[in-house]
């Protein structure tokens, strides 16, 4: 067996476990960069500590930023951000984050001179031309329109129109660094439907919250106006999309997982768990009890608990807005009494991998039925069969296939360790929860 072929552990009896996860990437990394733009030193804690947020420090690092860990513990990492000019010269790696390729090259926009992208071998082939259009449109140079390119600033802002249909990172990357463009910026979204919208009003929440005044009331238009981006400090929430294959464990193998400190209100799509996993028959509750955070303030937070039986149905869902959770709910689809339809996420053809291709090749190299639609999937009930469950470099695939492996004998993840994009300790959280510790 080649060393990088996990054997994902079956479930011998229902689980029963609480499990702490780590920081939002989503919510890290647009943290890091505001803090990086700010008008003085802020703090970011319980920060992610994970492939995409170490080259989201890395590049705002390269570009002129002071990062020091204050503090580092199972929750994350505290960093102390010192804001500085934005220079040129660098190189930056973006590896295969969206986050990074989509929301750094507006930052280096704001440098006179040069900043050269490159990422992973796949990364290449994730879209970019809309979001260096708008660069370009907005007065900075560009050499290409996919990775490897070179931006040369600086930018001056005003009003661009995208198509922004196949990434809601293009509308987010934009506006993050807005605020610091000479004028602004206006973005018009005109083309089929921008997934993703919790995640566009992540950036608007985060934006206001750093003082920034968006204007987001026209359908498909937002309007960032020119300003400061105040100094803070900042608490990043647990990543819910991240709860998904815990939570779907307690689904397959029956019994519950609890996950302590979610918020109560939050712009994060892992959220439409709780409906999501309830709809195709999981119990599913959150109970508040706070969380105080290193200041002493308390947050509005739950426990949230889903108990499962082992047993439970397909589901018909539109997955436009949560598209993430999309190879978690796949290969529960995989496992259901029950055929299930996933709609609206055409779009995840450009994420890690084709997702919707990787999905129906590895559910039905092991056996099941499950088929590509124009813009989703439809996952037929079979009786499945071990075998290797491929990740292309894809976080989600490889927990999708821990999930699968759960009711499956003799599966194998290959390249578990591609979690690291997001959650190092996977496979050591996945083993305590299957024990049952709590830590
Ligand atoms: O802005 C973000 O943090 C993200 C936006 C979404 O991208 P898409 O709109 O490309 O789906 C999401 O899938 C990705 O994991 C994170
Ligand atoms: C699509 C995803 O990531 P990225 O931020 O690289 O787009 C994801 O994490 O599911």
């Amino acid at each position: 067996m080649p060393a990088q072929h996990w054997p994902a552990p079956v479930a011998a009896a229902p689980v029963a476990a609480t499990v702490a996860l780590p920081g939002s990437k989503s919510v890290t990394n647009r943290a890091l960069l505001l803090a990086a733009l700010a008008d003085g030193p802020g703090l970011v804690r319980q920060a992610l500590r994970s492939r995409d947020a170490d080259l989201m420090v890395a590049a705002l690092q390269a570009l002129g930023a002071g990062f020091e860990a204050v503090r580092e513990s199972a929750a994350g990492v505290d960093w102390r951000v010192t804001p500085g000019p934005i220079v040129a010269g660098a190189q930056i790696d973006v590896g295969l984050a969206g986050t990074v390729m989509r929301f750094v090259p507006p930052v280096a926009a704001l440098a006179d001179g040069q900043v050269r992208f490159d990422g992973d071998a796949h990364a290449r082939k994730r879209p970019m031309g809309p979001i260096l259009d708008a660069l370009r449109a907005l007065g900075a140079t560009v050499d290409n329109d996919a990775l490897p390119f070179t931006i040369r600033g600086p930018l001056s802002g005003g009003e661009v129109t995208i198509d922004a249909s196949g990434s809601s990172q293009f509308v987010s990357g934009l506006m993050l660094a807005a605020a610091r463009f000479e004028k602004g910026v206006t973005i018009r979204h005109d083309g089929p439907p921008v997934p993703s919208q919790p995640h566009i009003l992540m950036t608007v929440q985060m934006l206001r919250d750093a003082g920034v005044h968006v204007d987001d009331g026209e359908p498909d238009v937002w309007r960032v106006a020119p300003g400061p981006i105040a100094a803070r400090e900042t608490t990043v929430e647990p990543d819910l999309s991240n709860a998904a294959p815990f939570l779907a464990a307690a689904m397959v193998a029956g019994g519950s997982v609890s996950i302590p400190g979610w918020p109560l209100s939050t712009t994060q799509p892992g959220d439409a768990l709780r409906r999501l996993l309830a709809e195709m028959g999981a119990t599913v509750e959150l109970t508040p009890t706070g969380t105080l955070t290193p200041t002493g303030t308390l947050t509005p937070t739950g426990t949230l608990t889903l108990t499962g039986t082992g047993a439970f149905n397909g589901i018909d869902a539109d997955l436009r807005d949560e598209s993430e959770l999309a190879p978690t709910i796949a290969a529960l689809a995989a496992l259901a009494a029950t055929p299930s339809r996933l709609r609206g996420i055409a779009h995840i053809r450009g994420h890690e991998t084709n997702r919707l291709e990787a999905l129906v090749t590895e559910i039905n190299r092991l056996g099941g039925d499950a088929e590509e639609t124009e813009d989703g999937l439809i996952v037929r009930p079979r009786a499945l069969h071990g075998g290797v469950f491929h990740s292309y470099a894809d976080h989600r695939m490889a927990t999708a296939g821990a999930v699968i492996g759960l009711a499956v004998a003799g599966v194998e993840v290959e390249n578990i360790a591609t979690t690291g994009k997001t959650l190092p300790e996977f496979t050591r959280m996945w083993g305590e929860m299957l024990r049952g510790e709590v830590r």
